[in-house]
């Protein structure tokens, strides 16, 4: 049975019902299930587990201690791109020695407090970042573990905004720069060389990108091995898809049959960062309509009290997410794309908006859903993942509560900003 399913015409995260959750939190609010967490994440170990992969769970995705603790408690290892991450995922109990550190813009302040720390290895993005985090192992006394992070310019056939492996993105080392870091490696007195890291984009609905990605890398590690460097550690990244529309997708075991001959071809022991496809479909956002309103050209809207502030997908991707009331009689299609949102009998066509002072706050354009009045609560699904992470107040909105379900139990694992919140550490002069 899916964490999220209908039963009497209501809907239920395991065995609570949302609208007992929604009594007592109110909405905006984002509800999580531990089982599905737990059922993905052992989805994607199992399928890797040939090459016992080290899973670092991708924190941007959703960093709530919660929910890292969970993972943290099941082995998981950690991919933070922040000192902020760092320390959620410290925090959650992720052991030190399964963090790996990613991002273009890493400050010193920032290097220094991983290297305190001890962590697994730096995912590299450039010869100055290297400098840098060489000098600042120099002052600290230690030997740094790094990952030169490729970008091979593999287009991975996903959103152009999400998309991090061509060359005219921001992230990674091309292969020839990678090239020259090889060659004066040893000027790196205080930094190993031991890992290759390479993240494409996301999601990827495909093992394709993976696989012309490796064909490149396999032929730069060889020449990593030729000049000395020994690579122990692949790490392929993120970006495993999951399904928004309901319609089935490519699963872990398609990715790990075409990607594994790569690793074991390298000899590598294999790192993975999964985000979207621990947490996405393992949460929901639920919100409630406040208005619905037509205007004079039949277009109707409904309004509810969730936003581009509480979920950005839709705003800054035109993302889709399966939408439908908690409530209701009409069971919600299989499959649902833009495509098969169509206007049919007993539904209405809507766009499904939020308060926002902003034209793309839209989650849904001409969007089939049964009809709602004031009051009723709607079920955002897909919504784990780069939901309340990328969240923000904006608008003076507070930002939402979070909820993990566990069984027939749930918790506040967030608790919804309050309007003093919203100014705390700002000074009146
Ligand atoms: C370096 C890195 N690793 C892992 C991820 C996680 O990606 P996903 O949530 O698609 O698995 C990201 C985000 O795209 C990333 O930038
Ligand atoms: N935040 C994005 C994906 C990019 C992840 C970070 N590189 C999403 O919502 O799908």
């Amino acid at each position: 049975m899916d964490a999220f399913h209908y039963d009497g015409n209501t809907l239920y995260c395991e065995r609570v019902k949302i609208k007992d959750i929604v009594s007592e939190t109110g909405t905006p609010v984002y509800i999580y299930s531990k089982n599905a967490i737990l059922t993905r994440f052992n989805e994607l170990k199992t399928a890797f587990q040939e090459v016992d992969a080290t899973i670092c769970f991708s924190v941007k995705s959703n960093s709530n201690l919660s929910v890292c603790k969970i993972l943290a408690d099941e082995g998981s290892g950690f991919d933070v791109v922040s000192g902020g991450e760092l320390f959620r995922a410290l925090k959650a109990g992720g052991k030190p020695s399964k963090i790996v550190f990613a991002g273009v813009g890493k400050t010193d302040k920032e290097i220094q407090y991983a290297l305190e720390n001890d962590i697994f290895m730096f995912n590299v993005e450039s010869i100055a970042e290297i400098e840098h985090i060489n000098a600042a192992a120099c002052r600290a006394g230690k030997t740094a573990k790094v990952a030169l992070r490729i970008n091979p310019d593999i287009d991975a056939k996903t959103h152009a905004k999400t998309t991090t492996g061509k060359k005219e993105n921001k992230f990674g080392i091309d292969l020839i720069v990678a090239e020259t870091i090889i060659e004066k490696a040893k000027a790196y007195t205080n930094v190993t060389i031991c890992g290759i890291h390479v993240h494409l984009g996301s999601p990827i609905y495909s093992a394709d990108p993976y696989v012309n990605a490796l064909k490149k890398i396999t032929m730069f590690m060889e020449k990593c091995r030729n000049a000395g460097i020994n690579i122990q550690y692949l790490n392929i990244g993120g970006g495993y898809c999951i399904s928004y529309t309901g319609e089935k997708v490519i699963e872990p075991k398609d990715y790990s049959t075409q990607i594994l001959p790569f690793a074991k071809e390298m000899k590598c022991r294999v790192i993975m960062e999964p985000g979207r496809f621990i947490t996405g479909n393992s949460g929901i956002l639920v919100t409630s309509v406040i208005y619905n309103k037509q205007n004079s050209h039949g277009k109707k809207f409904v309004i509810c009290d969730a936003a581009m502030n509480d979920l950005l997908r839709p705003a800054l991707y035109d993302a889709f997410h399966r939408i439908w009331p908690v409530n209701t009689s009409v069971a919600m299609p299989d499959v649902e794309t833009p495509d098969t949102s169509v206007a049919k009998q007993g539904m209405d066509l809507v766009d499904i908006v939020g308060p926002v002072c902003e034209s793309s706050d839209v989650f849904a354009k001409d969007r089939a859903i049964p009809p709602v009045n004031e009051g009723d609560l709607l079920a955002i699904f897909s919504a784990g993942a780069y939901g309340f992470t990328m969240s923000s107040s904006y608008n003076s909105r507070p930002r939402s509560c979070e909820i993990l379900v566990d069984r027939d139990k749930y918790i506040v694992i967030r608790k919804r900003e309050t309007y003093e919140d919203l100014i705390a550490g700002e000074e009146l002069v």
